[in-house]
Parts: structure tokens; C-alpha cells; sequence
């Protein structure tokens, strides 16, 4: 592990003492990492209770991650915490760890009358994350500790019988808890009783998505000697504001890797980028898939419903099948997605990541097609406030980020890109940016450049499509993409929510009861009546330069390499070590000749993100 500096941290509450902040400095590298693995603290070190231990080795965890190794010390001292690294860094254990095991010497006294222990996240797909994290963990460690998860859509009488069996642990969300009050589910003096320990996870989400009031009423009642824990991705105003409002004499860590500049992505993902215009994006995603530059699973994002839709329908017709997650769809359709994606079951996942009515509104005046305006009007889709794709879930394997759309902010790109290089995982993420983009990107580019570096590309070309490989699929893109109409996108996204509300349903009447047949409901199904012309589902060979062709041919073997090709059962890390680079063609390919490129010298695109046909152009290939 890095040093630790302490330094006071210079706006904690008055009354209380100072604060130390514990800045985690990592270097990037192998060398450095193996020079480090020595000093590395084993989770038996950390002062971890053998059973989770335990439990976590039956997971394959054997080795605490650097938020890991610093934050539970501090937290099985007791004191407050504010931690704030990376995306997939494995937050979400390093605070249930301790917090358990706080909880063990518990277990044997009289039950209380309210939890002792509340996790807030911010959305529902947290939500059944983190309590089926806890959830394993407590079978494992057979403990006679009890968590529930509550969310606002339950009704009161599933809160009540929730809550009947006195659990010690409470995950929800902010805007629940005042619900709960309200129905007479929770008692606000016995929580003041009962609450030793509060956590605030995605706490830099958790202001942005409208939840101060309902946090406000949480805190109001929070009793001074409740431990309290804020876990973060990124630092904004939100975290510090909610590090005033809820923390006493925190012990803030900050883990970075690398140079002293904040490094918000993990170093594990190589982020690319392709410039083109905002017409020819679907283009440049069919190129991505079809011609495989890309390795698998791959979760596309876009900002808009429709735009999945279209862009589903669009893949479709080239033998490309996708699945959708939005917020309005049923809650069990959009766990049961997740599930499914996670186990394997489908490799390409189109998520919105929030709930942009305002973007879809707009969409709304802008059309002038009196029938579509029509069926707007009879198909008004209720999108579920708590849902949030990238708020912390937890995808498993995915290897490719895809911004089909770029986000609408630096942190939105951060936490969407984060979906992907998870723990000691490794992944990459491909940026189409049309001009309209151009300035969004530029401002996350300098972000995550910092400010005394930026002239450096963090994100850099995407080397392995060529101009000629996106050259030859135009005719096709172009014309089928002109029989993807409004109406038949307006069309399919209402049968889509059809069918879900009726998966749904059976879902929760049914397959509760027989797990093994939810895997009869797949989401990944054809939305077009017709099935895809065998023309457009297999380009011929003769139609893709040998550039193209290679770097497929790559992507293709490092996935065999991987032990990606077959279709992989659920989540799980695998104990065996990988080579970080091996086999990743993005890291290893080099167009003029040599599979074994030296950190530069992709394929055929400039350092403007456009394609090129002669691979000279980027000469600036990011290394891991
Ligand atoms: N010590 C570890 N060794 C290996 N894998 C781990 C370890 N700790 C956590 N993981 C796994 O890493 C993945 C990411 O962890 P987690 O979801 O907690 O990340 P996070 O930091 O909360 O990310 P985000 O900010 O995106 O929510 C999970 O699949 C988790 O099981």
C-alpha cells in the first residue's frame, strides 16, 4: 500500500475535533505492483473476523483492494468514515465487511426495536445489489443476524412483514425511509434507539437525484453516537455537503492511483473515442459489433428510450440481438435483466443510465408527425424515480463500454465508464462523439486529464476500426436504417413494456417459487416481426479490408484466450491470475505487421478520433 499523509481536513463541524485526512497514494504499473503486492495487508491483517474471511475465500476473495485495506481498520475502530476510489474498487465490502462484523458481537443481546444498521443507495438495482451481498455474506458466516431491503414501491403490508422479524440491517433508499415513517412502518424514536451505524453509499448520487428532504428527515434522527460511513466514486459539492450534514470528526480517504492527479477511472480501463457525425453513429456501432473490434459483453448507453429502441430495431435487422433496461420498466423485468446479463445469458445490453423526461420531452416537440404525436399521447410511459443503472451496479464481465450517446456530464461519464474494469477486472470503453458532443467531451477529457496535464489523451482513438471497414457496411447501415421509423419504434417500445409488465407479473407470482425457469423469459427477443436478411446478418468477407479483418480475427482469439467464447455462468472471481495485458488486442494489436504493438501504432485512426486507412495515424496508443 501507498503512504498514508494526514492532513486536517478544514470544514468538519466545529464542536468536533479535527479531522484526519488519509490520502492513499497508489502507483499504476506492474512494476510498482509487484513491489507493492509484499506490503499489501491480508484481510486476516485487517483485524477480519475468521468466518468472513471465510466467506469471502468460498466467494474466491482472497486479497482486500486498496479502499479495502485502508477504510476497515478505521471503520472497526468506530470512527466515521468518508472514502472516496474509484469505480469498482469494491466499496460496497469494504463498509459490509466491518459493519458485520461489528454486528457478530451483537448478535448474542436482546433484539432492538428498530435496525441497527441502515445502508442507503440510491436506486432499487442498488438496493437488491447490496442486500443480496449482505445476504450472502450473513448465510455464510451463519450468523443469526437478519437483513432486509424495503424500497417505496412495497406495499405497507410487505414493509410491515419485512420489518416483523427484527432485522439488525436495513438496506433502502433515501426517499423510502419518510414513506416508512408516514405508514407508521418505522418508528422515528426507536430508530434514534436502536442506530449504530449509517451508511451513505453512491453518496455522490444520492444529492443529485433529488434526495436531500428525504435525507434531511433521516439525519434529523440520527443519534450522536451512531457510527457513520459516506462512500463515494467522485467528490462534489453533493459528498460535501453531506459530509456536513451527517459526519462527526470523519476520517476522509482519498485512494488514488498513479500521480498525485485525481484518477477517477480506474487505470484497468483503455477509454477510446470515434469522432463522426450524429447521423452516422448507428453506422459506426454496426461496424463496432458486426466486424467484432469489440470484445464482449458490451453495454451500450444512450440517453434517450427511443433511441434504444431504434438503435435495438437497427441491430436486429443485422442478426445483432440486444437487450433493453430502462426506468419504465417493472422493477422484477429490470432485476431479472441485470440477472440475466450478469450470468451471461446475452452479450449486448442498451441501458438509459437515468430518467431524462426532460431530454425525451423535447424530442416530443420537435416531432412533426401528426400519428406519432397521436400514439405519444396514448403511450405515456411512468418512469420509476429510484431507478439508476449506473448509480454503483454491479455488471459483471462486462469488457466494452459503448457511449453511443455521450453523457450529460463529467460524472455521468465516470460512473457509466465504471461499469466496466471492476475490481482487478480489466475493460474499455469506446466514446462515439458527433460534433454537437464535441465540447461535453473535451470538458470530460480535461477533467480527467487534470489541470496541469491537459494536453495528455486519457482518451484516445479507437485503433481498431478502419475508414474502409466502416466504408463498407454505409450502403447497408444507410437503408436500413431508413425502415426504422418513428412509428415503429414507438410501436415496439410499447409491446416491449407489454411484455415485461406480463414477464413481470410471472415473474413474481411463479418464478420465485422456480428460480430455474426464469430462464424461460429471455430479454433479449426479436422485437421485428421478420427475421434478419441473411444479407445484412452475415457481411460477406470480400466487403471488410484485411486490417479489419485481423484486428476481428484478434478480438476474436483474445476472447478465446479470455475463456469468453462460451457463454459464462454468473459473476464469481476467478482465482486463477491473468496477465493484465495478455491477449487484449487493444492493448497488443499493431496494424503494420506485428501482433505485439509497443504501446502505440493502432489502426488507421487519427488522433481527431476519425478513421484513417493507413494505420499511421495514431501514434499515441494509451499502455495499462
Ligand atoms: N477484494 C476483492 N477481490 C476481488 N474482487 C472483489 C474484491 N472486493 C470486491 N470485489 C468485487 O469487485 C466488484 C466491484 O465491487 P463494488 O461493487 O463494491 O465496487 P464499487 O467501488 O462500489 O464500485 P461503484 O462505485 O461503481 O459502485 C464486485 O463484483 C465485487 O464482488
Amino acid at each position: 500500500m501507498g503512504k498514508a499523509k494526514f492532513k486536517p481536513a478544514d470544514d468538519v463541524k466545529p464542536e468536533v475535533e479535527e479531522a484526519e485526512e488519509v490520502e492513499e497514494q497508489r502507483d499504476g504499473g506492474e512494476v510498482a505492483e509487484e513491489e507493492e503486492e509484499e506490503k499489501d495487508k491480508s484481510f486476516e491483517e485487517l483485524g477480519l473476523d475468521p468466518r468472513l474471511i471465510r466467506a469471502l475465500s468460498k466467494k474466491g476473495i482472497e486479497k482486500p483492494t486498496p479502499i479495502q485495506q485502508t477504510a476497515i481498520p478505521y471503520i472497526l475502530e468506530g470512527k466515521d468514515v468518508v472514502a472516496r476510489a474509484k469505480t469498482g474498487s469494491g466499496k460496497t465490502l469494504a463498509y459490509l465487511l466491518p459493519l458485520l462484523q461489528k454486528l457478530f458481537s451483537d448478535s448474542g443481546r436482546k433484539r432492538k426495536p428498530a435496525p441497527c444498521a441502515f445502508v442507503l443507495v440510491p436506486s432499487r438495482e442498488l438496493c437488491q445489489q447490496v442486500y443480496t451481498e449482505v445476504s450472502w455474506l450473513i448465510e455464510l458466516c451463519r450468523v443469526q443476524l437478519k437483513a432486509v431491503q424495503l424500497t417505496s414501491s412495497m406495499p405497507v403490508s410487505d414493509m410491515r412483514n419485512a420489518l416483523a422479524g427484527l432485522p439488525e440491517i436495513l438496506v433502502t433508499t433515501p426517499a423510502c425511509i419518510p414513506k416508512c415513517f408516514a405508514d407508521g412502518v418505522l418508528d422515528p424514536a426507536a430508530i434514534s434507539e436502536s442506530l449504530e451505524i449509517l451508511v451513505l453509499d453512491e453518496a455522490d448520487l444520492l444529492l443529485s437525484y433529488g434526495y436531500e428532504d428525504n435525507l434531511r428527515s433521516v439525519t434529523s434522527i440520527v443519534p450522536r453516537r451512531c457510527q457513520c460511513l459516506l462512500m463515494s466514486a467522485t467528490t462534489s459539492s453533493d459528498v460535501e455537503k453531506l459530509k456536513k450534514l451527517i459526519l462527526h470528526n470523519p476520517v476522509v480517504l482519498t485512494l488514488q492511483e498513479g500521480s498525485d492527479k485525481e484518477e477517477p477511472v480506474p487505470s484497468n480501463v483503455q477509454q477510446f473515442w470515434i469522432s463522426c457525425s450524429a447521423q452516422d453513429k448507428l453506422l459506426h456501432i454496426l461496424a463496432l459489433l458486426k466486424l467484432e473490434v469489440v470484445q464482449k459483453k458490451v453495454l451500450i448507453f444512450i440517453n434517450t428510450i427511443d433511441m434504444g429502441f431504434k438503435l435495438k430495431l437497427f441491430l436486429e435487422k443485422f442478426g445483432i440481438k440486444t437487450a433493453i433496461l430502462n426506468g419504465e420498466l417493472p422493477q422484477n423485468s429490470r432485476l431479472h435483466i441485470l440477472e440475466q446479463f450478469n450470468a451471461g445469458l446475452f452479450d449486448y445490453l442498451i441501458a438509459t443510465d437515468d430518467n431524462n423526461q426532460t431530454k425525451e420531452k423535447e424530442e416530443v416537440k420537435g416531432d412533426d408527425n401528426k400519428e406519432s404525436k397521436k400514439n405519444k399521447r396514448r403511450f405515456k410511459p411512468k418512469l420509476d424515480a429510484e431507478f439508476g443503472v449506473v448509480r454503483g451496479i454491479d455488471f459483471k464481465k462486462v469488457h466494452t463500454v459503448i457511449n453511443y450517446d455521450m453523457p450529460q456530464s463529467v460524472t455521468g461519464y465516470i460512473h457509466r465508464i465504471g461499469r466496466t474494469g471492476r475490481a482487478y477486472s480489466s475493460g474499455s470503453s469506446v466514446s462515439l462523439v458527433s460534433p454537437g458532443e464535441m465540447e461535453g467531451f473535451e470538458e470530460i477529457k480535461s477533467f480527467l486529464a487534470g489541470e496541469e496535464d491537459k494536453d495528455s489523451d486519457i482518451i484516445t482513438p479507437f485503433p481498431l476500426l478502419t475508414e474502409n471497414a466502416v466504408e463498407s457496411l454505409r450502403y447497408r447501415a444507410e437503408d436500413v436504417a431508413k425502415s426504422v421509423t418513428k412509428i415503429s419504434i414507438r410501436e415496439s417500445r410499447a409491446q416491449d413494456l407489454r411484455n415485461e409488465i406480463i414477464n413481470s407479473e410471472k415473474l413474481k407470482s411463479h418464478f420465485e417459487a422456480n428460480p430455474r425457469d426464469l430462464d424461460l423469459l429471455k430479454h433479449d427477443k426479436l422485437l421485428s416481426k421478420t427475421a434478419p436478411a441473411p444479407h445484412l446478418r452475415d457481411i460477406p468477407e470480400y466487403l471488410v479490408d484485411a486490417k479489419t479483418q485481423e484486428a476481428s480475427k484478434m478480438v476474436k482469439l483474445a476472447r478465446a484466450a479470455m475463456g469468453n467464447n462460451r457463454r459464462s455462468g454468473g459473476g464469481g472471481n476467478s482465482k486463477k491470475k491473468r496477465s493484465r495485458k495478455g491477449g487484449d488486442p487493444l492493448k497488443t494489436f499493431n496494424a503494420n505487421g506485428s501482433k505485439r504493438g509497443r504501446g502505440g501504432g493502432g489502426v488507421g485512426q487519427k488522433k481527431d478520433g476519425k478513421g484513417s486507412s493507413d494505420g499511421s495515424a495514431n501514434k499515441k496508443q494509451k499502455t495499462v
